[in-house]
C-alpha cells in the first residue's frame, strides 16, 4: 500500500507543533525507519497513519484521503493497516491466542466484529493463530492471559497478529525495545517476511545502527523531516545536528535521553543479507 502525506501538521494545544509541514511519498512494498530524537514528532507522525490523532494537510493510504473518510471507509483503509506498538492494541483479558486470532476482525465495525468473531476465531482458538504464535517462538502462550505476559511477549503478540491479518501496511514503533537479541531477530525476521509478502513497512526506531540497516531512513527533527535518503547518505555530522533537539520539546513524560545513550538492543542478524528495494 502505498503512503503519500502531504504538508501533515499536528500540534498538541498551544504548545509547538509535534509535527510542522511533514511531506512523504512511500512506494507500495517500499520498508523504511524513522529515526529522531526524543519529541521529534515519531509516534504522532505514526498516529497521523491511522488518524489517531487530529492533524491538517492530507494523509493518503493506498490513494484514500484518511482525514476525508467516512467512518465506515475509515475502517476498511484501517483494516489493511497492522499495527506493533507497546502497550497498545490488545485485548489484556484475552488469551494470547485469541488476541492474534482477533487479527482478521481488526477495523470491523462492532456488529460485524460480533458476527465475524463467532463464525471464526470465536468458534475455537483458528489453526492460523498457533500458527502465527509459533512462528514468533511461543507457542506454548496460546492460552496465557494476555496481560500476564511480559513486555515483549505482547509485543510478539501482536506481530503474530499481524501474520493473521496480513496488513498491506505495517506500522511497527519501537518493535525490538523490549525483547532480547533472539527474540528480536525472530520478529525483525517476521516483519521483514511481511515486506517480503508486499506489505509496506514503517518501522520506528530509536537504535540508528539498527536503522541503518534499511534501504530508506527519514529522520525528524522537531517535527520536520531533517533527512529522507539512503543511510550511506546520513553521515555523523549531519546525524548529531538531527539528534540536537531543543530541550524545551522534550516529552514532558520522557527521560531526556536521546537515541544514542538509550542502550539499544543489539541487532538482529535478520537484515543482513536482505536486498533493498
Ligand atoms: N497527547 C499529547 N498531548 C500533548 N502533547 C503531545 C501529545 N503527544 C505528543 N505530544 C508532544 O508532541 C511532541 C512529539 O511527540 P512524539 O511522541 O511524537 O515524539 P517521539 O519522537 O515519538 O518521541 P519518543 O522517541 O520519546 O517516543 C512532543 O513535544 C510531545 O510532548
Amino acid at each position: 500500500m502505498e503512503v503519500s502525506l502531504r504538508d501533515v501538521s499536528v500540534r498538541f494545544g498551544e504548545s509547538l507543533p509535534a509535527l510542522d509541514g511533514v511531506s512523504l511519498e512511500v512506494a507500495s512494498g517500499e520498508r523504511l525507519a524513522v529515526v529522531g530524537s526524543s519529541g521529534a514528532g515519531k509516534s504522532t507522525l505514526f498516529r497521523t497513519l491511522t488518524r489517531g490523532v487530529p492533524a491538517t494537510g492530507e494523509v493518503v493510504l493506498g490513494g484514500r484521503d484518511l482525514y476525508r473518510l467516512g467512518s465506515r471507509e475509515l475502517r476498511a483503509v484501517r483494516r489493511r493497516v497492522g499495527t506493533v506498538r507497546q502497550g497498545y492494541d490488545l485485548v489484556p483479558q484475552l488469551p494470547a491466542g485469541m488476541n492474534v486470532a482477533l487479527g482478521e476482525l481488526v477495523g470491523l465495525g462492532p456488529l460485524a466484529s460480533l458476527a465475524a468473531f463467532f463464525r471464526g476465531p470465536g468458534a475455537g482458538i483458528s489453526r492460523r493463530a498457533a500458527e502465527a504464535l509459533g512462528r514468533v517462538g511461543m507457542p506454548e502462550k496460546i492460552l496465557a492471559r494476555t496481560g500476564d505476559l511480559s513486555g515483549g511477549q505482547q509485543q510478539r503478540v501482536a506481530v503474530a497478529r499481524l501474520l493473521v491479518q496480513r496488513p498491506d501496511l505495517v506500522l511497527a514503533d519501537e518493535p525490538f525495545s523490549a525483547v532480547d537479541p533472539v527474540t528480536s531477530e525472530k520478529v525483525f525476521e517476521t516483519l521483514l517476511d511481511l515486506n517480503r509478502e508486499g506489505a509496506t513497512l514503517i518501522v520506528n526506531l530509536h537504535d540508528v545502527a539498527l536503522a541503518r540497516r534499511f534501504p530508506r531512513l527519514v529522520a525528524l527533527k522537531d517535527g520536520r523531516v531533517a533527512y529522507d535518503g539512503p543511510p550511506q547518505a546520513l553521515t555523523e555530522s549531519r546525524l548529531a545536528g538531527i539528534y540536537s533537539t531543543d530541550p524545551a520539546r522534550l516529552p514532558a513524560n520522557g527521560d531526556g535521553k536521546d537515541a544514542r545513550t538509550r542502550s539499544g538492543t543489539p541487532l538482529p542478524g535478520g537484515l543482513d543479507g536482505v536486498a533493498s528495494h
